[in-house]
């Protein structure tokens, strides 16, 4: 057990520390945040949900001169939300010391933008795309840069973002800079391109058994492609959760999605990059709020995101890669909670469910799917546990006259069975038709990590994080082994 004044700390970082309620440090950062005060390059990887924003996020503010006006640090994230999120948390932990931090991404308003950064700030969180549209316009200029951050270094380095990342670092001053790498997944290829622009990178990888979290209880169903939408609303009755995110392949899959589910009665709504920023922002509002409860998103929503009260995730098509998958279930038993993820897999990807075992050292659960009879009983269980909770707990002091009114003239039994038929939601069966997704296989597969960079690049025009989408325009035939040379158009994001 590490505890955050053992590092040496700032008195102002330790009064943010405190102030966010961390107690101990995590592993990730007892281990790293040593090293990176040193100046050593750190490749750090740690599983998700344990804490690697503040692992950079401490260094980088005691590193900060606070009475030198200009950037200083630059961290780069894949996506807006997670941008947004980072610089949340860095100005959290630079609060004590008023260290001033900006996010710059694409679908802003980028005068906006260039107004704010006219203020000033030792930190900015961005997007590769928007950051190189300031670079570009001289009203971002990084030749005061000391440390370089990747959060989810791998996808950063993947071959769709790699040329943006080294256009980024060319404009850094190489003498004194100090280049971060987080993620909780980093295979070997691009471990590779990582040390190329390191200074001799310590890699500090947290040790544990298995890649995804052990808190995360994880199954899968063996099913039709026609099954999956009744399994997914009966697994929603029965499972219940406080907040659940639902991924799919494509941007298609989640609009459907999300619709069919609304038809059905569920509070969702999807997110993938072809809807507009602003829309973007209120549905991850919505649901953190909790007034949606299922969020239908893409793969935009697989990395970083830390949401809580995320108690399942349901992979309603397998992810195209082992990473992909540890990060999307990792949305969920974040920060020492525990969680539950289901995937669905088809016949024909069965390959796909073993890639990720391989990959993840852990054995998912087979999961019959759920009939029809047992989300009833689900949503009868659920509808008891709230009334036996507010049996033991609440004051219903002003509904006992009613009660006895009530018992006086009808059955107890009858009349329970009234209260609960009218609150369980009796599952809808509205039949529902989605477009068929044509099967995953791995990138891989289609020849390492070497996609064609689809799509707009971040921050750029509407099809701002559209890479990753194999499948929409490719109508239903499965481009399966032979697909090498396709481009990634439009990507899955
Ligand atoms: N030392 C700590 N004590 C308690 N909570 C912490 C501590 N450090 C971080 N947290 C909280 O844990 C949660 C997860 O942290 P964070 O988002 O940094 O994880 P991560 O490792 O980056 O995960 P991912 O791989 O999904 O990006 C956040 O809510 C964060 O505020
Ligand atoms: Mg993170």
């Amino acid at each position: 057990m590490t505890l955050f004044s053992e590092l040496g700390l700032d008195k102002s970082t330790i009064k943010s520390i405190e102030k966010m309620g961390f107690e101990e440090a995590t592993p990730i950062q007892a281990q790293t945040i040593p090293l990176a005060i040193e100046g050593s390059d750190i490749i750090g990887q740690a599983q998700t949900g344990t804490g690697k924003t503040a692992a950079f996020g401490i260094p980088l503010m005691e590193k900060i001169e606070i009475n030198e006006e200009h950037v200083q640090g630059i961290v780069i994230a894949p996506t807006r939300e997670l941008a947004i999120q980072v610089s949340e948390e860095l100005y959290k932990l630079g609060f004590g010391k008023r260290v001033r931090v900006m996010a710059v991404y694409g679908g802003q308003d980028i005068d906006r933008q260039i107004r704010a950064l006219k203020k000033k700030p030792h930190i900015i969180v961005g997007t590769p795309g928007r950051l190189l549209d300031h670079i570009k316009r001289k009203t971002l200029r990084l030749g005061n840069v000391n440390t370089v951050v990747l959060d989810e270094a791998d996808e950063m380095l993947n071959m769709g973002f790699i040329e943006d990342i080294e256009s980024i670092l060319s404009e850094v001053p190489e003498e004194n800079r100090q280049t971060l790498l987080f993620s909780a997944t980093m295979p070997g290829p691009i471990r590779k391109i990582a040390e190329k622009f390191m200074h001799d990178p310590k890699v500090v990888k947290v040790q544990a058994k298995e890649m995804t979290v052990s808190k995360i209880k994880q199954s899968y169903i063996e099913l039709k492609e026609n099954e999956k939408f009744d399994t997914l609303t009966r697994l929603l009755d029965i499972q219940t959760p406080e907040l659940a995110i639902v991924f799919g392949r494509t941007k298609r899959r989640v609009d459907e999605l999300s619709s069919a589910l609304n038809v059905r009665g569920y509070m969702a709504e999807g997110i993938h990059g072809d809807l507009t920023q602003a829309k973007r922002m209120s549905v991850l509002k919505k649901f953190k709020e909790g007034s949606i409860d299922v969020l239908v998103a893409t793969d935009v929503a697989a990395r970083g995101l830390d949401i809580s009260g995320v108690t399942h995730v349901y992979n309603f098509d397998i992810p195209q890669d082992p990473e992909s998958y540890v990060h999307r279930i990792g949305r969920t038993g974040r920060a020492g909670k525990t969680g539950e993820a289901v995937s669905f897999v088809t016949y024909r990807e069965r390959s796909q469910l073993y890639a990720i075992e391989n990959t993840t050292k852990k054995k998912m659960d087979k999961m019959k799917p759920p009939t029809l009879s047992e989300a009833i009983e689900g949503q009868q269980k659920a509808v008891m546990d709230k009334i036996l909770s507010a049996v033991e707990g609440e004051d219903f002091s002003l509904y006992v006259a009613t009660a006895e009114d009530l018992l006086s003239k009808h059955d107890a039994t009858d009349l329970l069975a009234a209260v609960i038929k009218i609150m369980a939601k009796e599952p809808d069966q509205t039949p529902i038709k989605l477009t068929e997704e044509a099967p995953a296989f791995s990138k891989r597969d289609r020849g390492g990590y070497q996609g064609n960079r689809g799509g707009g690049r971040s921050g750029r025009g509407s099809t701002t994080n559209n890479r990753k989408d194999w499948g929409q325009k490719r109508g239903r035939k499965p481009a399966g082994r032979g697909g090498q040379g396709q481009k990634r158009e439009n990507k899955q994001y």
